[in-house]
């Protein structure tokens, strides 16, 4: 092109003299992103094929009306589901497809929370009707928890399962409007069954919420069964994004199901109309939250991680201020201000990403109890998994703006990828769990911790970690040493809470790095790291570490001197550990966060195809712009 400097050339990697930097092996790092080598290999080799496929493509997103976009997601998710049958992918591959196709749809509720119900909450014999049908998409599923009325309160659901001894039958009933169920992903156009949570009445007698399989439309014509109403609930935050997913809204009046169809793994119906609590806790019902809470973790790995790299990269290219002599101006990465914002959530991104594995590990190891009815571990991993959920949506959803915010103009529009993933990704705040209500779940269980233990709440910490530990064990006391009520102190506890959090990540990431990590350079680069997210945090929450008296103000002063140091270590490596997550520039999606760096030919091409760029002359202007214009030019009384 006429006048194209070297600089905006393509083909050329824009981020080579970044890349050149890298102090350490960055393949060897892409291993330990992955989690393991099959793992970089399935990653790296599904994500290639997702990008190379048009039948995928997602840059359209944005300018499409709302049945448009779901018409789109429904043709995707069938075209991803013949690849998955086509290729023979294994579960693991297909799993991988779906998240690089990353778009919510009902298959995320299907596969991600109705067979997991089923699962964790059927009997065998349930198991053995129900999985083959799922596994072969022959019904797809949603999980019907939250009603109208309530969402975090379980215990406050209003739909009834009321059993028939005559018929041998539930009748599922929505007997308010407040009990419409609302919410559930799938469910508004797609779903054909659903796992119903409902109030279980037998014999005159509540016997609290339990799961129900009811088939909510016909396997012929998809029309909607006698005695179902069912419908999408409306647009959400932001254009494309989470509209992809259709919630829905539902009502039950008086839907018969079989005695069979209630999952009864952890209390039974039997036909006589006897009810039968296993001696398991009542709280198994909830397995399936718990179990998606540990896999949103390493979903915030994932994106943060994206946000991170787009802003790493952006902030690489981009230059403003600082020209010597004529010379280029300065890099915006190489401002202090800049690597102050942004180096603490590269640290988070791996942080959460090593916090996944252990939490990953934990669900594991508990489900392998409970098989052996050992449910010593269960309250830990609730707690765990319920109080690392919130930290890091939290942090992640917070992170994605700030990542917007650091690539200035163009992190505001929809090219550079950052306000979609920020609309998607927003909800994981509330959904499986409102943030708040979870934390104080993980207080509930500092509390009865406290009162058992006494004042240590743990000393299995790393050395490392003793700050950490004596900031949370000071948090509790300071709440737990007056006599006020928990509902009175929950502000409070929800801050301990938050602190207990933030040590079970700090010392996962410490005992990760205790472990043999191959790669030259590449332990170190995530020790610099591990020391930013401890560091960090322990400047951003200096108040509560020199309150309990175990940092002193120069201590303070001198993590912040050593901070700044870090940062300076990082700088050179930054786009290379960005590049270590390996994401193609399709599942980036973004034109500020494209990996050769040429981003200024990109984003002005991109310009061009906007639909309002069709014609020159704007729709609407002859109308009401040339009158507007031509209108006679009237003495002002101004
Ligand atoms: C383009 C960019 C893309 C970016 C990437 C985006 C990533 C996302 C991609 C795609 C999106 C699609 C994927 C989305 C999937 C998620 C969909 C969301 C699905 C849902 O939301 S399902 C509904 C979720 N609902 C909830 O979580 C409800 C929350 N409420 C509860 O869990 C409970 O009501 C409660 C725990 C708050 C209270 O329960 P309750 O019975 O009243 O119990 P308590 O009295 O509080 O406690 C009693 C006792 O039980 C213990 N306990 C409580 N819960 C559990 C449990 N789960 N396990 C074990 N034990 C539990 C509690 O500690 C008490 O013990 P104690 O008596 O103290 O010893
Ligand atoms: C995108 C999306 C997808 C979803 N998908 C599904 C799905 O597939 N299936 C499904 O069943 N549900 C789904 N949900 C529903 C979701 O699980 C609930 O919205 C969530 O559990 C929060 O409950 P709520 O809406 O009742 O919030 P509320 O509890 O009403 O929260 C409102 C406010 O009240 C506060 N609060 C509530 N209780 C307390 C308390 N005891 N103490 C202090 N503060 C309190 C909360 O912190 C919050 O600030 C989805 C929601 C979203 C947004």
């Amino acid at each position: 092109m006429e006048g194209v400097g070297e600089e905006e050339m393509e083909g050329v990697d824009h981020l080579a003299h970044e890349r050149n930097k890298s102090e350490f092996d960055v393949d060897a790092m892409k291993i330990v992103w992955a989690g393991s080598p099959h793992a970089f290999d399935v990653s790296d080799r599904i994500s290639k094929l997702v990008a190379s496929d048009p039948g995928f493509r997602k840059d359209n997103r944005s300018t499409l009306s709302r049945k448009e976009l779901f018409k789109n997601t429904l043709r995707k998710a069938a075209y991803a589901w013949k690849t998955i049958v086509d290729l023979r992918l294994s579960e693991e591959e297909a799993a991988k497809l779906r998240f690089y196709v990353d778009e919510p749809a009902f298959t995320d509720l299907h596969w991600g929370m109705f067979i997991p119900a089923i699962k964790g909450q059927g009997t065998e014999e349930q198991q053995q009707k129900w999985l083959p049908l799922a596994y072969k998409m022959q019904i797809i599923g949603c999980y019907a928890q939250t009603e109208l009325g309530h969402g975090s309160n379980v215990q406050g659901l209003e739909t009834t399962a009321t059993f028939d001894s005559q018929t041998d039958e539930f009748i599922i009933h929505s007997p308010t409007l407040t009990s419409s169920k609302w919410w559930p992903g799938g469910l508004g156009k797609v779903a054909t069954h659903a796992i119903a949570y409902a109030r279980l009445i037998v014999g005159g007698r509540e016997h609290g919420v339990h799961g129900f399989i009811v088939q909510l439309r016909s396997l012929e014509d998809h029309s909607p069964l006698l005695g179902i109403t069912v419908g999408d609930i409306g647009m959400k935050f932001g254009n494309g994004a989470y509209n992809t997913m259709d919630n829905g809204v539902l009502q039950f009046d008086h839907v018969r199901i079989p005695r069979n169809q209630m999952l009864m793994r952890v209390s039974q119906v039997t036909c006589e109309g006897k009810y039968k609590q296993s001696d398991v806790p009542r709280q198994l019902v909830y397995g399936t939250m718990v179990y998606v809470r540990q896999t949103i973790v390493a979903d915030a790995s994932c994106a943060l991680s994206r946000a991170v790299c787009i802003a790493t990269r952006y902030s690489a290219v981009r230059r403003q201020f600082g020209s010597q002599n004529g010379g280029p101006e300065t890099q915006v990465i190489d401002y202090k201000t800049q690597q102050s914002r942004l180096f603490p959530l590269l640290a988070s991104a791996y942080a959460f990403r090593f916090i996944g594995e252990w939490l990953k590990w934990l669900y594991a190891d508990v489900t392998q109890r409970l098989q052996a009815n050992d449910f010593s571990t269960l309250p830990e991993a609730h707690a765990c998994t319920a109080g690392l959920k919130s930290l890091t949506t939290t942090a992640t959803a917070d992170g994605i703006e700030e990542c917007r915010k650091l690539c200035g103009g163009h992190g505001y529009l929809c090219s550079s990828g950052l306000p979609e993933l920020f609309a998607v990704y927003v909800p994981a705040c509330t959904y499986e769990g409102d943030n708040t209500v979870l934390l104080l779940q993980v207080a509930r269980f500092l509390m009865k911790t406290v009162s058992q233990l006494g004042s240590r709440l743990s000393s299995k910490k790393p050395v490392g970690t003793i700050a950490y530990m004596t900031r949370v064990e000071h948090l509790m006391q300071c709440r737990c040493g007056v006599q006020r009520g928990f509902a009175e102190l929950s502000a409070d506890l929800v801050e301990a809470a938050v602190a207990h959090c933030q040590l079970i990540v700090v010392s996962k990431f410490i005992e990760k790095l205790q472990q043999e990590i191959p790669g030259k350079g590449v332990k170190q680069q995530l020790e610099v790291l591990c020391n930013i997210y401890a560091l960090f945090l322990l400047h951003k929450h200096q108040g509560d570490f020199l309150s309990t008296g175990c940092i002193t103000p120069k201590h303070a002063a001198l993590a912040n001197d050593e901070l700044r140091s870090l940062y300076s270590q990082v700088r050179p490596n930054a786009i290379a550990l960005v590049d270590a997550f390996n994401y193609t520039d399709h599942y980036l999606g973004s034109i500020l966060g494209c990996y050769d760096g040429n981003v200024y030919p990109k984003l002005y091409e991109a310009a061009w195809k906007d639909p309002l760029n069709e014609s020159v002359v704007p729709d609407g202007y002859h109308l009401y712009i040339r009158p507007l214009l031509k209108q006679e030019i009237r003495t002002a009384r101004l």
